[in-house]
């Protein structure tokens, strides 16, 4: 369980991202965080595994003090916290495989991380991650040869490799087109159901909010302004969205949630 308390960020040049914000994520939650550009999103998920040091609040996941730890126990932390980034992050030059074996370096002893030598069966199980997201066929190519949804999906895998209890994902299919966003977050929402991964994702497309979510928090300002279960996000208004989200708030076309019906089946192992 993630517990958030009073959580503010203000940064050095003054800009308070985050004002106060406490919220909690039970265990296996499929948390998305909506709001518009500049609402404080990023700037939330990256406290929690301290990619930004918070300015005042706590943060305690699974009864840890994520705020209060030191740099061996914040590597113990960021071992079980996966992260999905928009644009991917991945290393070009590698192959997809070395790409999602490097989700095991925090789990490698000293001498073996920096040869990254990786054992034969953390190699096998870098494959069997690559075949959970449905590409080990493309797990000797560059990464820089992959398509966005192919990059994306080795972005998942990288993170399996963290054996993770709770994924954080950055707008993680803004870079994407509708239908391979929907394939992006059914592999996301086929984790967090079967292997209980809570999974934080920011969304900006209505359809796919109410599509995944299981809660909600609108932010606004770096405040949280609307907080919604799975029925009241259901039963959201274009219009109640259009107040947290701004006028840029829009869904993806009606089409490709039916579309999703399909993606169900082709994202089971
Ligand atoms: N390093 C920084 N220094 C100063 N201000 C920053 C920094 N990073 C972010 N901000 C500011 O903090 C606020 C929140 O930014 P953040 O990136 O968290 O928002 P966001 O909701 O993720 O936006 P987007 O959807 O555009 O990524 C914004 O006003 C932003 O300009």
């Amino acid at each position: 369980m993630l517990e958030v308390k009073n959580l503010t960020k203000v940064y050095p040049d003054g800009t308070r991202a985050l004002n106060n914000v406490s919220f909690t994520v039970e265990d296996g939650e499929f948390l998305v965080i909506i709001g518009l550009s500049g609402s404080g999103k990023s700037t939330l998920l990256r406290c929690i595994n301290r990619l930004i040091d918070p300015t005042e609040g706590t943060i305690i996941l699974d009864g840890r003090d994520v705020t209060a730890a030191d740099s061996r126990e914040l590597r113990f932390i960021r071992r079980k916290i996966g992260m999905i980034f928009q644009h991917f992050n991945l290393v070009d030059r590698s192959s997809v495989l070395t790409n999602v074996l490097s989700g095991r370096l925090g789990y490698l002893n000293p001498w073996r991380s920096v040869l990254h030598k990786f054992p034969g069966s953390t190699r096998k199980e870098a494959i069997q991650a690559l075949r959970k997201v449905g590409i080990e066929d493309q797990a000797h190519k560059r990464a820089d040869e992959l398509s966005g949804g192919q990059r994306q999906r080795v972005g998942i895998a990288r993170a399996l490799m963290q054996d993770p209890g709770m994924i954080l994902a950055d707008e993680p299919v803004a870079s994407l087109d509708p239908v391979l966003a929907h394939t992006i977050l059914g592999y996301l929402e086929k984790l967090n159901r079967e292997s209980s991964i809570s999974v934080l994702c920011s969304l900006h497309y209505l359809d796919l909010v109410q599509r995944y979510a299981t809660k909600v928090i609108g932010l606004k300002d770096g405040e949280i302004v609307y907080r919604g279960t799975r029925d009241d996000i259901r039963s959201m208004t274009d219009q109640q969205f259009k107040e947290i989200y701004g006028e840029e708030a829009e869904r993806v076309s009606a089409g490709t949630l039916s579309h999703q019906d399909n993606i169900s089946g082709e994202v089971a192992p």
